[in-house]
């Protein structure tokens, strides 16, 4: 069990995060859920440049990829290894064995769809949560009522469980990942929470930038894959395309830091080297600036409060540089009004948002519903759900029955949208 120094006395600095204490002499224990994606192979990346600060004990994963896994375990030497899918075990326990010479110990192997949840519990300093979906959320929750400190990629977790997270999590427990969320955290350090005016989160804009909603209706899958600045996951990348991240962020903003949807602006930044900014009231802004690299905010969630020497490269001053800020096209991009518009209703709102997004990312990789289809399914989803009642304290079985019934109609509907695109093509 790791203590938690005291809640720190200013009472600003509540939702910026506070360093655990527990670090023994060694290398911090850190476990990594979600290590085979793109959060976790750059942490792991990180962790084995940094031997005498981190060490990887838990690994978890979907199961989709158990060679890279198996990899993963034996150059890391973890205790445990776990993946949601029971059917991957015979394929990961064959991978490791190739790996592992006659007498080393295999890892523990955890299977099924808790085994995320349960590694995330285990005795460790910091759990890094790179899972993608909501599915995150059990294991965040684990891990903070663990007591460990939550490095947190997964916004999602965040997103559907808002005010679970929080009433779980204490000051400062957890560090977030995110790009825009790390660089608030950095810049609200500039100052007392009652000088500050606004929050500035970045948006890149996406691969379509600059279209209108009509050119939007017939990009494909592939070219909303090719994001400009970022190497990503699949969802979060069309969520990118889309600007559903951008949605999903301001949320996150608002929870993480308390600040009402009113005060948080989103600003178009193409180059992405600005991650977000926090407007004070005299009129002063700190921007947070660094080239698109991930291994900079996860160094900082698993190395806070401190900074890993050559994370990641810093700006080569040395060539010019032309950095854009535009403003957010809402009528092509609906996303963030939308976002702020159910995170203000609040209770089950967000979930539905969320997972009614999920359902129509998917039915768009695999071709069976038109990008623009995506936020204009979000959008029905969200106003059949209408204002969910706010007098009753969200549990999670609330969270995950407003999730199956978004779920549900967001296939209908989606199945609906792609059979009116394929008779209007015939
Ligand atoms: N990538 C980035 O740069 C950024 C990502 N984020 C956030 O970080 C999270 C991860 O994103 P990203 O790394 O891009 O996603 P990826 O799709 O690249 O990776 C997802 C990871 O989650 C694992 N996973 C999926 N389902 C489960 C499950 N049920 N139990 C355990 N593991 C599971 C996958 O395992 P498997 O390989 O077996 O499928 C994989 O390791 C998302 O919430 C995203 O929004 C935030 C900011 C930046
Ligand atoms: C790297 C990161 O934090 C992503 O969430 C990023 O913000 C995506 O870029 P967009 O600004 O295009 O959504
Ligand atoms: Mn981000």
């Amino acid at each position: 069990m790791v203590p938690m120094t005291d809640t720190l006395a200013d009472p600003h600095l509540r939702f910026v995060p506070a360093p655990l204490t527990g670090d023994g002499d060694g290398p911090r224990d850190i476990v990594i859920l979600g290590s085979t994606g793109s959060i976790g192979t750059q942490a792991i990346d990180l962790v084995l440049r940094n031997p005498d600060r981190f060490r990887v004990t838990a690994l978890s994963a979907a199961g989709g990829r158990v060679e890279l896994l198996a990899e993963q375990a034996h150059q890391l030497r973890v205790r445990t290894v776990a993946v949601a899918r029971e059917d991957a075990v015979p394929a990961l326990r064959e991978a490791l064995s190739a790996r592992y010479g006659a007498g080393e110990r295999l890892p523990e192997i955890l299977a099924g769809p808790d085994a995320a949840t349960e590694v995330a519990a285990l005795d460790c300093h910091t759990v890094l949560n790179g899972i993608t979906g909501s599915i995150g959320l059990a294991p965040t929750l684990a891990a903070l009522k663990a007591g460990r400190s939550l490095a947190l990629a997964n916004k999602e977790s965040l997103i559907v469980g808002g005010p679970l997270v929080k009433a779980q999590a204490r000051p400062g427990q957890i560090v977030p990942v995110d790009s825009e969320h790390s660089a608030l955290f950095q810049g609200l350090l500039g100052g007392p929470r009652s000088e500050v005016r606004k929050l500035v989160v970045t948006a890149s804009g996406g691969p379509f930038r600059g279209r209108t909603k009509a050119e939007l209706a017939s990009v494909t899958p592939e070219q909303a894959l090719a994001h400009p600045t970022w190497a990503m996951g699949p969802v979060i990348t069309v969520n990118s395309a889309t600007l559903v991240n951008k949605g999903l962020e301001v949320i996150e903003a608002h929870l993480l830091y308390d600040v009402p949807f009113d005060r948080i602006e989103v600003v178009v930044h193409p180059q992405s080297y600005i991650h977000s900014m926090v407007e004070f009231t005299d009129g002063s802004t700190l921007a947070q600036a660094s080239p698109p690299d991930m291994r900079m905010p996860i160094a900082l969630g698993i190395g806070w409060p401190d900074r890993v020497p050559d994370a990641a490269p810093g700006i080569d001053w040395t060539r010019a540089h032309q950095w854009d800020f535009l403003p957010l096209d809402t009528e092509a991009f609906p996303s963030v009004p939308l976002a702020c518009h159910v995170g203000d209703l609040g209770g089950t709102a967000p979930a539905v948002f969320n997972a009614a997004n999920e359902e129509c990312v998917d039915a768009f990789l695999k071709g069976g519903l038109p990008f623009t289809g995506i936020v204009d399914t979000v959008a029905e989803v969200v106003a059949r759900h209408g204002t969910p009642d706010r007098g009753t304290s969200l549990t999670v079985a609330d969270v995950l029955q407003a999730e199956t019934w978004a779920r549900a109609r967001a296939r209908e509907l989606a199945a609906r949208a792609a059979r009116t695109t394929s008779e209007a093509r015939a």
